[in-house]
């Protein structure tokens, strides 16, 4: 899909079938045995208290005329018995239908985050993350009533339907045949109004996804938007967003609307035309119709009505709900691009061979990033990655993990294509440290541990004092056990970095890649790091991005890229003899430092 913004609707990959009505089933299967007890319950209530205006219909036209006490304090008895089941069954249903509605509630959302744990990069750089979150959140809990009441309700009032027509039927079938006149117009209703009421569902729930997207960007940048003094403006385009989604929202309700004052006007009318009708022919004394039937059959008709709505906002909450799970059943069907193939291998343990072979590769269709990338980087090598901003250096790293698919060409380490092998056993060998260090909330034991889950108190002790972060961490107010909020917000961006450091020695890996791992870190300290680091990397492939070029001046080997090309290739010192691309930027950088020093 094209990348998608705040403000940009989303469009549906795929037109509504009622085969996701289906896949909803499959979510409801394994709990039918629950379903079908509360349905039988619901029923068995329903029938019961049908039995009331038939009760009272005999009283009437049988024990108040025969001044039968005895009778009528019995049938009143059962009367009480019957209110007390069906309050029971209520109770029992209700306690049923809320625990099965959030159990396949939680189902849902947990097969949309676990796919979401298996998305590539391409599929979150494409969409903004607040799009994402309304889906595994917002939009799963509006299923809520539909699954916890809507069914159970839907399926006992069906039947409800069906035994009140058959006791209208079997109190008078004239009467009953005038009741019904109503249902043809109810239907042309339905009729008129479906499409138009699924479109504006629709467009609600981008309204909603656009609202939230924005919400989640502003506020990751709220420090940016005080910084620039842009509250007023981030304040304009919310209410904008938000008005948007309110506006939309009332347009698809309004279709709801429609329904319950038709359902009540056409009632009425036909209770009208009921008593209307009941009542001349009581006068002209038609056979078969009494005062008692009379009285007995317009509280049918209350009935007749009631399980009539209950189905009609059924029908209005399946509409709304099927907006919602088109995005859901989207996110799941999403394909997960970078994947293992059919047969893939356990990735034999890593030596550290590393050989981009044509590497050409694409973020979007016909955009170029990497051409015809090709080195070699033997077992315990390291290679320094250096260029101009947006030159490829981040791309290349990042396809040594097999965070993207090439387009062509190949990545071999030790000789073994990663197309070929799990991703699991790939990336469990390998020490990442990106651009963005990311700290959870947690401790920062906790984070350093993330590298590896197994490691003991003192390996996650030793990684941090490698890479001379264990001094800051002990003069915290807990130490390793301080906890730190999402993205570290309380640490600085250097101990950000230390820690994420830290993070990627932990595993151990035979080959260690450093996006700009100590771009944050000031001098003293990356010294002290280096030292650490040289005897650290001594066994390991390592590839390092650093703008400062001290740091990666004694590198097995330097490539210079720039616009996706190796320029340059070669370790310092012939990079320096040849006098191109690098050597020009190591004496830029070189002058600018020294210019720097003489004005300080
Ligand atoms: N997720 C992405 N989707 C589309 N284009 C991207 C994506 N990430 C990077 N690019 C583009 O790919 C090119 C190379 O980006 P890359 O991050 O590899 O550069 P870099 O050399 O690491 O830059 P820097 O030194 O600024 O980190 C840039 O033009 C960038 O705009």
């Amino acid at each position: 899909m094209a990348r998608n913004k705040y403000d940009i609707d989303e469009t549906l990959q795929s037109e509504f079938s009622f085969e996701q009505l289906k896949r909803l089933y499959a979510y409801i299967k394994p709990h039918r045995k629950e379903m079908l007890i509360t349905i039988l319950l619901m029923i068995t209530s329903s029938a019961l208290g049908m039995f009331t205006p038939k009760i009272l219909m005999k009283i009437m036209d049988v024990y108040i005329p025969n001044k039968d006490i005895n009778g009528i304090i019995r049938i009143s008895l059962v009367l009480l018995l019957i209110n007390f089941i069906v309050v029971v069954f209520l109770r029992l249903k209700i306690q049923i239908t809320t625990k099965l509605g959030q159990t396949i509630i939680h189902e849902i959302r947990s097969d949309i985050f676990n796919h979401l744990q298996e998305l590539p990069f391409s599929y979150y750089d494409d969409r903004p993350h607040g799009k994402i979150q309304v889906r595994v959140v917002n939009y799963v809990n509006s299923l809520s009533d539909l699954l916890s009441n809507g069914i159970v309700n839907t399926i006992t009032e069906l039947f409800s339907l069906f035994f009140i027509v058959g006791f209208m039927l079997s109190i008078n079938i004239r009467l009953t045949l005038v009741c019904m006149l109503g249902l043809p117009a109810l239907m042309t209703l339905i009729f008129v109004i479906k499409k138009k009421q699924r479109v504006a569902w629709q467009i609600s729930s981008n309204k909603s996804s656009n609202l939230n997207a924005y919400i989640a960007e502003s506020i990751n940048g709220i420090r940016v938007t005080q910084s620039f003094v842009r509250e007023q403006e981030n304040i304009k385009i919310f209410n904008s967003l938000s008005s948007n989604y309110s506006s939309a929202w009332m347009n698809a309700v309004k279709y709801n609307f429609l329904l319950w004052p038709a359902i009540d006007n056409i009632s009425t009318l036909t209770t009208s035309a009921v008593y209307f009708l009941g009542v001349s022919w009581i006068s002209q004394e038609i056979p078969g119709i009494t005062v008692g039937v009379l009285i007995a059959f317009t509280g049918y008709i209350g009935r007749f009505w009631a399980p009539v709505n209950t189905l009609a906002s059924f029908y209005n909450s399946l509409l709304t709900a099927i907006s919602y799970l088109e995005r859901i059943f989207e996110t799941i069907d999403e394909p997960v691009l970078v994947k293992d193939i059919p047969d893939a291998v356990e990735m034999p343990p890593i030596k550290g061979d590393v050989e981009f072979k044509d590497v050409c590769f694409s973020y979007e269709d016909g955009i170029r990033i990497l051409n015809q990338v090709s080195f070699r980087a033997k077992q315990g090598e390291s290679f320094a990655i250096v260029g101009p901003t947006g030159a490829g250096k981040t791309t290349i790293i990042n396809l040594i993990s097999r965070f993207y698919n090439l387009d062509s060409g190949q990545i071999l380490i030790d000789g073994v294509d990663i197309s070929q092998v799990t991703i699991k056993s790939l990336r469990k060998q390998m020490g990442v440290m990106l651009q963005d260090s990311f700290i959870f909330s947690g401790t920062i034991i906790d984070n350093i541990r993330y590298g590896n889950m197994e490691a003991t108190d003192e390996q996650v002790i030793f990684a941090a004092k490698t890479v001379c972060a264990h001094d800051f961490i002990m003069e915290l107010e807990n130490g390793y056990y301080t906890e730190v909020n999402e993205r570290g917000s309380r640490l600085s961006a250097g101990q950000r970095q230390l820690i994420s450091f830290a993070r990627a020695l932990l595993a151990d890996p035979k080959i260690l890649i450093l996006d700009e791992a100590t771009s944050s870190i000031d001098t003293e300290t990356e010294i002290l790091l280096q030292e650490g680091l040289t005897k650290l990397l001594a066994n390991r492939t390592s590839f390092i991005i650093a703008h400062r070029l001290s740091t990666i001046k004694n590198s097995s080997c330097i490539l210079y890229v720039d616009k996706g090309i190796i320029q340059e290739m070669g370790n310092h010192e012939t990079l320096m003899k040849q006098k191109g691309y690098y050597h020009e930027l190591f004496v830029s950088q070189y002058d600018f430092l020294n210019k720097e020093a003489v004005n300080s």
